[in-house]
């Protein structure tokens, strides 16, 4: 089964009239864990109440959802919900949202193209994960339809921007938080599960306004992120890249934290890409620790992203302003379509797998 007993990805959802609620993904049903476990945290409308729970509490319940789907069936089979009955909705309340920058590969591309001529990564690259703070509240569910942005693409240009792109990224998505003023502890305690992201980019607002203080309305108008969410614990775990230099102290990894998981982007039904995320070179537990370093807290609902995912080879970019080098070679479908930059009623579907477990997609569709 696809989504087997395995995987069981978190989501909210509803049917026609009833309130969102949380429930888990089984194959092609989603299971009602209010009444199923009797448990009225799932009864909420968004994960976070259960997600502050913390990791004893998330295994125990993975572990009692899984018992009861395989021993005790005829009173799941009562709470199980057919996936085309239902609305999937944005699986948890945003709290802060910060995109990293960790794919040494991404890093190199972006740098060659809008640097050209000096050294593509920055001094700072291979010393900490770069990051920027993004807009928590433009984060939609996959499904939502992305306005093409208004703005600034030049001294004298205003318009709607020529230059819609997308990143494929990884998202991570925190349960326990922090006090202000001490660092976060082990990965694991805080990190509830993952989801895919789209993080919509305005290329040419991006590249006027960035400068010096980074992205600011180039990707503020719209992130995408999957309904459901995959619990850390399902996913296969393997070494992360070699590092060099090695790494200050504080982002010295504890265990690994380097994930195998293969993405596809599919642009208007045919695959352009597929991003390999085991190429990234920062690992999520050290984007955590250098998030909360300095004593920002963290809170339940915080999302941090890994950062446009891209391998080495040409077919795994995970932005179209990569795999069409700025629109200098566009991509050729088999309609005989060209693509430099997305056009309006295009759509874009993030789609993963982790070994043998699939990952919920993100899609959107340009407007
Ligand atoms: O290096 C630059 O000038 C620009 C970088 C990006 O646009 C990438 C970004 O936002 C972070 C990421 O997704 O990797
Ligand atoms: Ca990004
Ligand atoms: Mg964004």
């Amino acid at each position: 089964m696809t989504f087997g007993v395995d995987n069981l990805p978190y989501g909210v959802f509803s049917r026609p009239g009833e309130a969102p609620r949380v429930g888990v993904r089984y194959g092609d049903h989603v299971l009602d864990l209010a009444p199923a476990l009797h448990d009225e945290v799932f009864a909420a409308p968004s994960l976070n109440p259960f997600m502050a729970r913390g990791r004893t509490a998330w295994r125990d319940t993975r572990a009692l959802i899984q018992n009861k789907l395989t021993d005790d069936t005829s009173m799941t089979e009562r709470h199980l919900i057919p996936l085309e009955q239902v609305r999937l909705h944005l699986p948890f309340e945003v709290a802060d949202y910060v995109d990293f920058y960790c794919s040494i590969d991404h890093a190199s591309n972006i740098g060659q193209i809008f640097r050209p001529g000096t050294e593509p990564l920055q001094p700072n690259w291979r010393h900490l994960p770069v990051g920027y703070h993004g807009r928590a509240g433009t984060v939609v569910v996959s499904g939502t339809p992305v306005r093409r942005p208004r703005g600034q693409l030049g001294p004298d240009a205003f318009g709607p921007c020529a230059k819609l792109d997308i990143e494929a990224e990884l998202g991570f998505v925190v349960g326990v938080p922090t006090t202000l003023g001490s660092p976060a502890g082990a990965f694991e305690e805080h990190v509830f599960g993952v989801t895919l992201v789209n993080d919509w980019s305005a290329r040419d607002i991006q590249a006027w306004e960035y400068v010096p203080l980074g992205p600011f309305l180039g990707k503020s108008f719209a992130t995408s992120v999957s309904p459901w969410i995959t619990p850390l614990e399902a996913l296969p775990r393997i070494p992360g890249r070699a590092q060099l230099p090695e790494p200050v102290g504080y982002l010295r990894r504890q265990s690994d934290w380097g994930l195998d998981i293969s993405l596809e982007i599919v642009l208007n039904g045919e695959v352009v890409s597929r991003p390999p995320y085991s190429s990234m070179y920062w690992t999520p537990d050290q984007m955590l620790a250098h998030m909360t370093v300095n004593g920002a807290s963290l809170r339940t609902g915080d999302l941090f992203a890994s950062g446009t995912i891209s391998g080495p080879a040409p077919g795994e970019r995970g932005s179209l302003i990569e795999l069409t080098w700025n629109g200098s070679e566009p991509l050729k479908f088999s309609s005989g379509e060209t693509r430099s930059f997305l056009e309006d009623g295009d759509t874009v579907t993030i789609r993963a797998r982790a070994g043998e477990l699939t990952l919920g997609e993100v899609s959107g569709t340009i407007v």
